[in-house]
């Protein structure tokens, strides 16, 4: 097993901006998976939704895991919301690192991402029922992923991250 923290957990639940906070804080490098496939097909996510297909994508973030445990160690690695979802991803996740989850509400999540226009599973005519009809459906596999959980709904970045810090530190 490689020494890098994955952030998984829902859309809007802040893998990505807690992410980038504790490579600060801990002092380590930080790749976001949507980041890299972004740079990688020079293309947004919106629009590789759109062009490519969901499928794509998700056979995308799979390359991207097998090539960050071929050639990350001791970073931070924010994912994508749905790359848990793919039962092949879950070997490599625990490969690649300690997994940390992070739970947020469905109500948080809507509070949120209201306005955002970059998720495209959200650009629905009724968010917050897809949000806890997806929420619903990956909680559970993103629990069984996990290490570590951590409740993010009511709390600062400050805060979550001083929290994850402490959870992997080594014994
Ligand atoms: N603990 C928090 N407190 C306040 N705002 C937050 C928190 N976590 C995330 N956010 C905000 O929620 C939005 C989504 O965060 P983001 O990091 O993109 O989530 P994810 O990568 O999990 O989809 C951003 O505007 C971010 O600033
Ligand atoms: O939950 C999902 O299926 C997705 C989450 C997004 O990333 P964030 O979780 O960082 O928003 C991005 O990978 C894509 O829009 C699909
Ligand atoms: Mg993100």
């Amino acid at each position: 097993m490689k020494n890098n923290i994955i952030l998984i957990g829902f859309m809007g639940s802040g893998k990505t901006s807690v992410g980038i906070r504790l490579s600060y804080f801990l002092k380590q490098t930080m790749i976001d998976t949507d980041k890299w496939i972004e740079r990688c097909q020079q293309m947004s996510v919106s629009d590789l939704f759109a062009l490519k297909g969901e499928e794509a994508f998700r056979a995308m973030e799979t390359d991207c895991l097998k090539e960050l445990i071929r050639t990350v160690d001791q970073q931070i690695i924010s994912v994508g919301g749905g790359l848990p979802m793919r039962e092949e991803n879950h070997g490599l996740l625990k490969i690649l690192g300690k997994v940390v989850y992070l739970r947020v509400t469905p109500e948080v999540v809507y509070k949120r991402l209201k306005s955002d226009t970059t998720r495209p599973l959200l650009q629905v005519e009724n968010p917050m029922e897809r949000i806890r009809e997806l929420l619903g459906v990956r909680a559970p596999v993103y629990e069984a992923c996990a290490d570590v959980v951590v409740d993010v709904s009511d709390k600062t970045f400050e805060q979550i991250i001083k929290e994850i810090a402490r959870a992997v530190k080594p014994a």
